[in-house]
């Protein structure tokens, strides 16, 4: 059995990163990677504008500033003042451009207007409630880096500076092939010995989440000759091929055989509770992983290996961030396999799901984090465990 580290670094070391790209709207960019490097035409903001609505004031340079200014206009956002002379002020509206001549924004609340005179109650500081132009992006400037994944902030910044589309990677092309007699499909009868396919509708959402062009191929038998030639097929037109169950060592278990048998295998048993039972090969071009069939074990292979693999063949090298909190239990029984409870953070502390069992997905739907357990280790309550939350893979 392989550590989980050393699984980990196979897997990244053996992830070839995709060059095609393509150039896609803002609306089509989000969670793409981004191909080339983002550079800014323009200064954001493009002009100097008033973070306030207010009174825009020319503060005279070499005297005391006036409590009165006389009002000589009005600025709303979107449309261009005149001249403020010293001591003349403006009613400015936030976002609009700060008149030339004017040095500092008073907020109205500062103030007391008069028909044609504006009275300043505080005494304004040269620059206030001034925002300038370029103090956000300065043209010229790389403002999005190559290998950059597009979430919600990226693309409002390449909006800012004008940007309607972008060069993005090519999306990963993934076929799930979910092995198992037992396996029917949500909406038919269950009949004795079967369960439902859950894994298939799991991974293709983990799978999408990641922008993957996901070819589903539905449950496919337990059988020596169609799982190696439906290997071979889905390996023809993916970048990557994942199944799920099939791994392990019963003589039902096609999918490693079909794979030790054409010398497909490079990796296979990892060193973790659940996912065991996790194989990653290549068929011809296409990478190929093999997922436990138990439910939870195919969760949390994904979300620890698969994952982070995917992304490296997208160029980009990013894990779960952790941090630590006090274990909410104890652990008592040290096992060769680093564990990966299901837990809720609650005051604080590291709460586990009473059942941890590999097939109960009730505990990931309950989890909001898995807490890792050392291989060869035990645990006193109130130890630290390092912790991984889920919520942050959709981000
Ligand atoms: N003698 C041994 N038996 C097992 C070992 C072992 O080391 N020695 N490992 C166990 C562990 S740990 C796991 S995990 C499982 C994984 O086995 P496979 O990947 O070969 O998966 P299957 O046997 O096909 O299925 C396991 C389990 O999961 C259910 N399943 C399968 N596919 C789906 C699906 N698409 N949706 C929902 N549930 C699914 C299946 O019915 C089984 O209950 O092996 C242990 N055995
Ligand atoms: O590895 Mo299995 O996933 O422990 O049940």
């Amino acid at each position: 059995m392989l550590t989980v580290d050393l699984a980990l670094e196979q897997l990244l070391a053996a992830a070839r990163p995709l060059t095609d790209c393509e150039t896609v709207p803002l609306t089509a960019a989000r969670g793409r990677v981004l191909a080339t490097p983002l550079t800014s035409s323009i200064d954001v903001p493009a002009f100097d504008n008033s973070a306030m609505d207010g009174y825009a004031l020319h503060v005279p340079d070499f005297a005391a500033p006036p409590v009165e200014y006389p009002l000589t206009q009005r600025i709303a956002a979107g449309e261009v003042g005149i001249p403020l002379a010293p001591g003349q002020a403006a009613r400015i509206l936030t976002g609009a451009p700060i008149p030339p001549g004017a040095n500092a924004v008073a907020m109205q609340e500062d103030c007391i207007a008069g028909a044609e005179t504006v009275h300043v109650n505080v005494p304004p500081r040269r620059g206030q409630n001034i925002r300038l132009a370029g103090e956000d992006v300065a043209r010229d400037h790389v403002v999005l880096a190559t290998g950059l994944r597009l979430r919600a902030a990226e693309l409002g910044l390449a909006a800012a500076i004008g940007v309607p589309a972008l060069s993005v990677l090519r999306p990963l092309r993934v076929a799930l092939l979910c092995t198992g007699n037992e396996l029917v499909e949500p909406g038919t009868p269950l009949t004795p010995g079967k369960i439902y396919n859950s894994n298939r509708y799991m991974l293709r959402a983990l799978l999408e989440d990641l922008g993957c062009i996901v070819t589903d191929y539905g449950i496919v038998a337990d059988e020596l000759d169609l799982t190696t030639r439906l290997l071979a097929e889905a390996a023809q037109d993916n970048d990557v091929v994942i199944s799920t169950g099939g791994v392990s060592v019963g003589e039902e278990d096609h999918v490693r055989a079909a794979l030790q048998t054409h010398e497909w295998l490079a990796l296979w048993k990892i060193a973790m509770k659940p996912g065991k039972p996790f194989a990653f090969g290549r068929i011809g071009e296409a990478d190929f992983i093999g997922l436990p069939g138990n439910p939870v074990s195919s969760f949390a292979t994904f979300v620890l290996l698969v994952r982070p693999f995917l992304l490296a063949r997208l160029g980009v090298y990013e894990t779960l961030p952790h941090l630590w909190l006090p274990a909410g239990f104890s652990r008592n029984r040290a096992i060769p396999r680093r564990e990966f409870l299901r837990v809720r953070i609650e005051h604080g502390l590291a709460v586990p799901y009473p059942n941890q069992s590999s097939g109960v997905l009730t505990s990931v739907v309950w989890a909001d984090a898995f807490a890792v357990v050392p291989e060869h280790s035990v645990l006193v309550e109130g130890d630290p465990v390092r912790i991984f939350q889920l919520s942050l893979l959709d981000h």
